[in-house]
């Protein structure tokens, strides 16, 4: 694993969380990031994985395994953020489907419904600091949060109605629990893209904030709001809520690889991602 993770900022020596402090590989390494505030018992956990954040079988591993730790350790909170100044995250990497190598294929599939069943079903409560464009796969696991907390002048939405591809039950489900019915019909069946502003104005978000530090307050103020209820019934509670959208998954988890495997391996879907792929190329170019 190629996590890190830090309590108070350094590495804990008690006993007690000895157990919870994964060993670094080389700093460069890092995929993401967790730090504990001893204090607030909150965790930051940053992805770290430049140019864009995109979500490979590496990353979506890692998260997996730092959102398991958070939650292993009773954390009081969970802020999912980005070392990037300008990207939450591009969502999934595209060289993950282009052309792919089927058993990774499976992998990739399996590690992702793995980290939205962790994020989506966390006992802890959770927020993310959106501090940069955040499409697809990013805005998945926005959406998966309980907060939301956006920087200005950056996009966010599941646009895959625009890729060519349709984005799973359980994208949708995360969307309609956060958004209106209708909205998140128009908004899917578009795949549009909202700028903050936009986000806000239909509650994608909940607030905006100038700088990654104040989202950053602002997620931590959200956790704050829970001081003074039961943590086990304010679970119970989000638990019910979204049992529903995670049983429907866990019910068809083995199918819903195998559509996933199925469907990006048709000739049509292979190269639209190609183009795709070269035209976010020629951009950087
Ligand atoms: C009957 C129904 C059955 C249904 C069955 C279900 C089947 C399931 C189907 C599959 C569903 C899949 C769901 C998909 C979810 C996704 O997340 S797909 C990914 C979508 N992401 C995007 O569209 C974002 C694309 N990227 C961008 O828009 C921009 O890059 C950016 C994020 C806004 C950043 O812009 P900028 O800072 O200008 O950086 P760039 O120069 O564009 O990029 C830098 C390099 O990064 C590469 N890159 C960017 N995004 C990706 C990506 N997602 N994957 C891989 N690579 C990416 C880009 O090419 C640049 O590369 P270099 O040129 O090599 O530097």
């Amino acid at each position: 694993m190629q996590s890190a993770l830090i309590v108070g900022k350094k590495i804990c020596s008690s006993l007690l969380l000895r157990n919870w402090v994964r060993p670094l590989s080389a700093a460069s390494d890092k995929l993401t990031n967790v730090e504990v505030n001893d204090k607030t018992g909150f965790a930051k956990l940053t992805m770290n994985r430049p140019p864009v954040n995109g979500l490979n079988l590496d990353l979506l591993r890692d998260l997996h395994q730092s959102i398991q730790d958070i939650e292993k350790n009773k954390c009081r909170g969970l802020i999912l953020t980005s070392a990037s100044n300008t990207i939450f995250s591009a969502g999934l990497d595209i060289m993950e489907m282009y052309k792919p190598d089927q058993e990774r294929l499976k992998q990739f599939w399996t590690a992702l419904q793995d980290v939205w069943l962790a994020l989506y079903g966390s006992a802890v409560p959770t927020a993310a600091a959106i501090n940069g464009h955040s499409p697809a796969g990013g805005c998945l696991l926005a959406a998966s949060c309980e907060y939301r907390v956006m920087l200005p002048k950056y996009t966010i939405g599941l646009n895959e109605t625009q890729l060519g591809i349709v984005a799973p039950k359980w994208f949708m489900s995360t969307f309609r629990n956060v958004l209106p019915r209708r909205i998140a019909e128009q908004a899917l069946t578009q795949g549009k893209m909202f700028t903050s502003d936009e986000a806000l104005k239909i509650g994608l978000v909940d607030e905006l904030a100038a700088t990654k530090e104040e989202a950053l307050l602002k997620c931590e103020k959200f956790f704050a709001s829970f001081a003074k209820t039961d943590p086990i019934a304010r679970y119970l509670t989000k638990k019910q809520l979204r049992h529903n959208d995670i049983k429907e998954l866990l019910d068809e988890k083995v199918q819903d690889v195998e559509n996933f495997v199925l469907f990006v391996n048709q000739p049509s879907v292979q190269k639209g991602l190609g183009l795709y792929l070269e035209s976010l190329k020629k951009k950087a170019k």
